[in-house]
């Protein structure tokens, strides 16, 4: 079948009519006479955020401060443990922000947000920020400034799909992490070379490494 108006082998009259479903009227159906898929990856609920009125609004509203709410305070996923959406709460969300989609400048505009100078987190925005992440597994390394985290998944293309989708990420942020893979696993270490020390764009990274995290577990 090429389409839903040619069903059973493909006898379209067109000649342009091939088995990747495209339809003589010029509305491919995409994939072999099904709908297309729905975009995969990081559009989906899992960043709705409370305040986004609409689905086009996921996480705009995180676009307030630098700590992702109006109020101050860093905005944490209410939706359960348990829910299909995997096991990890969102923490943070700032890097929703940082997003070229909506920016509407190419990225310019992100790279821009990371390019003021990075300052070491105070000891009021840790005592904030931290606990998000030490509730996901992240642990703040011994003498040094900066968090770690252990990844384990299923096998080494899940870990390199992972790894693939932070470090296009981490390009655009222009905030790379230190890490390390084998096989499964991926170890990660995040701080900030310009202040020596952590600084909300780890805070800001763990969190959409988090997010990639719990898309592909
Ligand atoms: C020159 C370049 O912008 C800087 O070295 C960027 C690149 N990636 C970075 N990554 C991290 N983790 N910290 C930084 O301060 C940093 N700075």
């Amino acid at each position: 079948m090429c389409c839903r108006q040619h069903p059973g082998a493909c006898n379209c009259p067109s000649p342009s009519c091939n088995s990747l479903g495209k339809h003589p009227d010029g509305k491919g159906m995409g994939r072999a006479g099904r709908p297309p898929l729905p975009m995969r990856g990081l559009k989906g609920p899992v960043f709705q955020h409370p305040r986004a009125q609409r689905a086009g609004d996921r996480c705009r509203a995180a676009l307030g401060n630098a700590w992702g709410t109006d109020s101050g305070l860093p905005w944490v996923d209410p939706t359960p443990r348990h829910a299909s959406r995997g096991p990890n709460p969102t923490v943070g969300l700032r890097y929703g922000a940082q997003r070229p989609a909506w920016t509407g400048d190419g990225g310019r505009g992100h790279r821009q947000a990371m390019a003021g100078k990075a300052h070491r987190l105070s000891a009021e925005e840790r005592e904030q920020l931290l606990p998000n992440l030490r509730a996901v597994g992240w642990n703040e390394v011994e003498g040094r400034d900066a968090i770690f985290k252990e990844f384990h998944f299923k096998d080494f293309n899940r870990a390199f799909g992972f790894m693939t989708r932070v470090a296009l990420q981490a390009e655009k942020l222009d905030h790379h992490p230190e890490w390390f893979n084998v096989y499964n696993k991926v170890h990660i270490t995040l701080s900030t070379h310009e202040c020596t020390g952590l600084s909300e764009r780890d805070i800001n990274l763990a969190s959409f490494i988090e997010q990639v995290a719990a898309s592909l577990s």
